[in-house]
C-alpha cells in the first residue's frame, strides 16, 4: 500500500464523484429480486465518443472492449497498483505494451503527469490497476445475466469464448475468469459443477463493503476504498490459491508438463535410462535388506545417515582413505559404511585391525570380489585377489620360499646396486645441466627396470618392446581401476560395465598375455638350451615342471603371478621413495641428519651399499615414518569366510572388511603428534607401544603401525620393498643436496587411486655433494 497511500493528500468521497455514472446491475438465478447488486461505473459520455476512452483500453489486453463498463463502486474483486490477476498470471503479455508504465492504464492520455489533473476521469489517488480485472469482472456477470435471460440456463463461461486470457496456473485458456465469475456468483450455476459453492462469498463481502463505506464516517472516503481493496484482494487471492489447488486445476498442469521419464527418454542421457532403473533396483533390494537385518534385530556398528540407492557415496571423496578416516574420527574405529549397494564395515584402529590380522586372520584371508572380477581374465589365477584355499597356499609358498625369500632378495642385491647406480647417474646428468626433473617419474622407471629384471632378466631402458609394454599395461591397469570402483559400489552395476571400464582392464590383459607367452616361449627355448637359472620366470617354469606336487602350476598361474609382481611391486615402491624424498624436502633439518648419519658411517669416498644399511638407524626411522604416514596402498580389503564377532558386533560370512591403514597409523591415540613426520619416534631405544627395537615391526605384528597389511595376506613383498627403499634412498642423499622447484615446500596433497601417490609431481633440483668417480659400479 504505502505508494497508494502517500497519494493521499485532499478528503474526495468516491460515491459522490461517481453516483452519476453508477448503474446498478443484479445477478443470478435471483436476477430481478434484487439478491445480488453490483455498481457499475458507465464511460463518461463526451470521451466515449472521442478516439479511445480515458481508460485506455486500447492500450490493453482489453483492447475491443470498451463500452459500458467503468469501476464498480467498491471495486469488486480485483487487485490494485498493478498488482492484479491479468499482469501477475501473464507475463509478458500483450497486455501492457512496451514503454506504457505498469500500472497507470487509468490516466488519460491528455493527462500529462496523471493523477487527478485536468482530463482525467479517476480522482489522483485511485489505485491505478484493478480497472481491467474489476471491468473483465463485470462484463462477465452482464454477459451471464444476458445469457440467463436468454436461454433460462448457463452452462459455461461465455467470457471463455472471446477473450482468450491465459493463466499460468491452469492450462485451460481463460478458466479463472470463469472461476472469477463462479466467485462472484451467490449461488453456484446450474450445469457447472467446477465451482464450489462455498466460494461464492465475494459478492456479500462487496456488498459489505459498499454499505459500510457510505455508513461510515470514521475515516476519510480514500482510506475506507483503498482498506475495502485490501479486504477484497485478499479474498480474492485467496479464493483463486484455492482454485490452483483443485483437482481439475491440478489435472490440467499435470497434462500441460511432461513426465520426468519422457524427458530421460527424449534427452541425450536415453541411454543412463536402464543403469538408473538399475540403481534404484538395487538401491531398493539394498534398503530392503537393511531394514530386514534391522528387524532381525542385529547389532550394527555406528554409521552415518545414508542417502537412498546411494547410501554414504555422498559422503566418500576420490580420496576414499581420507573419507574414512574422517568419518571415523565422529562415527568411531569400527563403523559401516554403504556405497551403493556394498556395505563395508571399515576398520581405523590398531586393537581392531589385531582382531582382523591376528585373532581371526583366517576367516578374513580371503579378498571380496572386485568389479572388474568379470572382465579379469586371470581372476582364477591373480593371487592377490584369489579365494584362500589350496591354490592360493600354494601360490604363497611359491612367494615366501622362493621367488621373495630372503635369499632370493639377497641374491639380487647387485641387480638393485645397478639400478641404483643408473637412478644416481641420471640425477648427475641433471645436476650437471642445471636442470630440475621428476623425481616420481625417475624412481617409476627404477622400480620397474629392477622387477623387470627380476622377474625376466629384461630392463625397460634396453627392451623397449616387452618391459616398456608390461609397464604401460600395469599403468593402465591402476589407472581404470578407479573407474571400475563405481561399479564396484552398485554390486548388480557391474555386469553391465556401464563405463566400459571393464571392457578396458580386459584389452589390457589380453595385450599381457600375449606379451607374457612370448616371454615364456623365449624363457622355455633358453632353458631347453642349458641356461642356467636367472630370474623369477625360470624359478616359475622350474616349478611348473614338477611332477611331484599336488597342485600344479600353470601357465596362466604363472602369468598372473607375473602380473601381481608388476601390479604390486612397481608403484608401491616408487611412490614410497617419492613421499620419503618429498617429506625430507619439507623437514630440511631430517635430511641434514640423514645426510650427517650416512657422512659418518659411510663417508664421501663410496657409495652406500646394502651391508651399510644395518648401521643406519635415522635412515630407518626416515622409510617407517614416511610408510606411517603414507602408506603406499592406504586400504586394505577382506572378505568375512565365516561368521565372527569383531569389535563385539556379529559379521556375517562374505561381509566386506576394509581396514584403514592410514587410519591406524594416524591414530592419535597410538602416536603422539601423528599428522607429523618426525622420524625420532622411531629413534627411542625402549619397547614402547611403537615397538621401534622390535624387528617384527615392519611385519604386521604391532598392529598400530601396519603399512604393510598383516596376516595370512600381508605383503609378500614387504622384504624386497624395504631393502629397495633403504639403499635408494640412502644413495640419493649421500650423493646430492635438494632444492624444491620454485617453492618453499612441496605440496603434499595426496591424489585418488589405490596406490595414494602425491597429486603434484615432485619436481626438485639435485645439487652434486660426492665426486662422480663415486657413482660407478
Ligand atoms: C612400499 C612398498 C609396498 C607396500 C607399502 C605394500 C603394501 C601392501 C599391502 C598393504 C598389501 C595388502 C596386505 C593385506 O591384505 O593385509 C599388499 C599386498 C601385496 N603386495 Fe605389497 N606392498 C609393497 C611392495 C610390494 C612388492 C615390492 C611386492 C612384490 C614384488 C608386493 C607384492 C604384493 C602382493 C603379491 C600382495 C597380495 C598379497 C595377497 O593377496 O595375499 N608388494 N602390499
Amino acid at each position: 500500500m504505502p505508494e497508494a497511500r502517500d497519494r493521499l493528500s485532499r478528503a474526495e468521497h468516491p460515491i459522490a464523484t461517481y453516483r452519476p455514472r453508477l448503474r446498478s446491475i443484479t445477478l443470478g438465478e435471483n436476477a430481478g429480486r434484487g439478491d445480488t447488486v453490483f455498481f457499475v461505473l458507465e464511460d463518461e459520455p463526451e470521451l466515449a465518443r472521442g478516439s479511445g476512452t480515458p481508460f485506455r483500453w486500447r492500450d490493453t489486453m482489453m483492447t475491443g472492449i470498451h463500452g459500458t463498463v467503468g469501476v464498480a463502486a467498491a471495486s469488486a474483486g480485483a487487485t490494485r497498483r498493478g498488482r492484479g490477476v491479468h499482469r501477475r498470471g501473464i507475463p509478458g503479455s500483450p497486455g501492457i505494451r512496451q514503454g506504457q508504465n505498469v500500472g497507470q492504464e487509468n490516466i488519460s492520455p491528455t493527462v500529462g503527469r496523471g493523477r487527478g489533473g485536468r482530463g482525467s476521469v479517476l480522482p489522483y489517488w485511485y489505485p491505478r490497476t484493478p480497472l481491467r480485472d474489476i471491468t473483465s469482472v463485470v462484463r462477465a456477470i452482464e454477459r451471464r445475466s444476458r445469457l440467463r435471460e436468454g436461454e433460462g440456463l448457463q452452462t459455461g463461461s461465455p467470457i471463455l469464448q472471446d477473450q482468450q486470457v491465459h493463466y499460468p496456473f491452469l492450462s485451460t485458456p481463460g478458466a479463472p475468469l470463469e472461476h472469477i465469475t463462479c466467485m462472484i456468483s451467490p449461488k453456484p450455476t446450474i450445469g457447472t459443477s467446477r465451482c464450489s459453492a462455498s466460494i461464492g462469498k465475494v459478492p456479500k463481502l462487496l456488498l459489505d463493503i459498499t454499505n459500510k463505506d457510505e455508513d461510515s464516517g470514521c475515516s476519510t472516503p480514500q482510506k475506507m476504498l483503498l482498506n475495502s481493496i485490501d479486504t477484497v484482494e485478499k479474498v480474492v487471492m485467496e479464493e483463486l490459491r484455492k482454485l490452483k489447488r483443485t483437482p481439475s486445476a491440478r489435472k490440467a498442469e499435470r497434462e500441460k508438463k511432461p513426465t520426468a521419464m519422457a524427458i530421460i527418454i527424449d534427452s541425450q542421457f536415453q541411454y543412463l535410462f536402464f543403469p538408473i532403473c538399475i540403481i534404484l533396483v538395487v538401491g531398493i533390494l539394498s534398503f530392503i535388506k537393511k531394514s530386514a537385518n534391522s528387524k532381525k534385530n542385529i547389532p550394527l556398528p555406528p554409521s552415518p545417515a545414508a542417502l537412498p540407492v546411494i547410501g554414504h557415496l555422498h559422503l566418500l571423496s576420490s580420496t576414499l582413505h581420507i573419507s574414512f578416516k574422517n568419518l571415523s574420527s565422529k562415527y568411531g574405529p569400527f563403523m559401516l559404511i554403504r556405497a551403493g549397494a556394498t556395505a563395508s564395515y571399515v576398520v581405523s584402529n590398531g586393537a581392531i585391525a589385531k582382531e582382523v590380522f591376528k585373532t581371526h586372520d583366517i576367516k578374513f584371508a580371503a579378498r571380496p570380489e572386485f568389479g572388474s572380477s568379470d572382465y579379469q581374465i586371470y581372476k582364477d589365477t591373480l593371487f592377490s585377489t584369489l579365494d584362500y584355499g589350496k591354490y592360493w597356499i600354494f601360490l604363497k609358498k611359491i612367494c615366501m620360499m622362493e621367488i621373495l625369500s630372503t635369499q632370493q632378495i639377497n641374491r639380487f642385491a647387485d641387480t638393485r646396486r645397478e639400478e641404483m647406480i643408473d637412478l644416481l647417474r641420471i640425477f648427475v646428468k641433471k645436476a650437471e645441466e642445471g636442470e630440475g626433473c621428476d623425481a616420481g617419474v625417475e624412481f617409476m622407471a627404477m622400480t620397474n627396470n629392477l622387477i623387470s629384471r627380476m622377474t625376466m632378466s629384461t630392463r625397460c631402458s634396453t627392451n623397449v618392446d616387452e618391459t616398456s609394454e608390461i609397464r604401460e599395461v600395469a599403468k593402465g591397469i591402476t589407472r581404470i581401476s578407479g573407474l571400475l570402483s563405481l561399479g564396484e559400489a552398485f554390486t548388480l552395476l557391474k555386469r553391465y560395465d556401464v563405463f566400459g571400464a571393464g571392457r578396458k582392464v580386459k584389452a589390457l590383459l589380453l595385450r599381457f598375455n600375449a606379451l607374457m607367452d612370448r616371454i615364456i616361449s623365449k624363457h622355455e627355448m633358453e632353458i631347453r638350451g642349458g641356461k642356467r637359472e636367472k630370474d623369477m620366470m625360470d624359478i616359475l617354469l622350474r616349478i611348473s615342471e614338477d611332477k611331484t606336487s599336488d597342485v600344479k602350476l600353470t601357465k596362466a598361474g604363472i602369468k598372473g603371478l607375473f602380473l601381481d609382481l608388476f601390479l604390486g611391486g612397481t608403484d608401491t615402491t616408487s611412490v614410497a621413495l617419492q613421499w620419503a624424498l618429498a617429506e625430507l624436502l619439507n623437514h630440511p633439518e631430517a635430511l641434514k641428519k640423514l645426510q650427517g648419519e650416512i657422512d659418518k658411517i659411510v663417508g664421501l669416498n663410496r657409495l652406500v651399499e646394502e651391508s651399510d644399511v644395518p648401521n643406519l638407524p635415522y635412515l630407518h626411522a626416515v622409510i617407517k615414518e614416511t610408510l606411517r604416514l603414507h602408506p603406499s596402498l592406504p586400504l586394505v580389503f577382506r572378505k568375512c569366510r565365516e561368521d565372527c564377532k569383531i569389535n563385539g558386533f556379529p559379521i556375517a560370512k562374505n561381509s566386506r572388511v576394509v581396514v584403514n591403514l592410514y587410519a591406524i597409523n594416524r591414530d592419535p591415540n597410538a602416536w603422539e603428534n601423528a599428522a607429523e613426520f618426525v622420524p625420532e619416534r622411531f629413534l627411542i631405544n625402549t619397547i614402547n607401544a611403537i615397538g621401534h627395537d622390535d624387528p617384527e615391526d615392519m611385519k604386521g605384528q604391532n598392529f598400530s603401525y601396519v603399512p604393510f597389511g598383516g596376516g595370512r595376506r600381508g605383503c609378500p613383498g614387504a622384504g624386497l620393498a624395504t631393502s629397495v627403499l633403504h639403499v635408494t634412498l640412502a644413495g640419493v642423499i649421500q650423493c646430492f643436496d635438494w632444492k624444491i622447484k620454485g617453492a618453499d615446500k612441496v605440496n603434499m596433497e595426496e591424489g585418488a587411486g589405490f596406490s595414494a601417490a602425491m597429486v603434484h609431481p615432485l619436481v626438485c633440483y639435485p645439487i652434486l655433494r660426492v665426486n662422480p668417480s663415486v657413482i660407478a659400479i
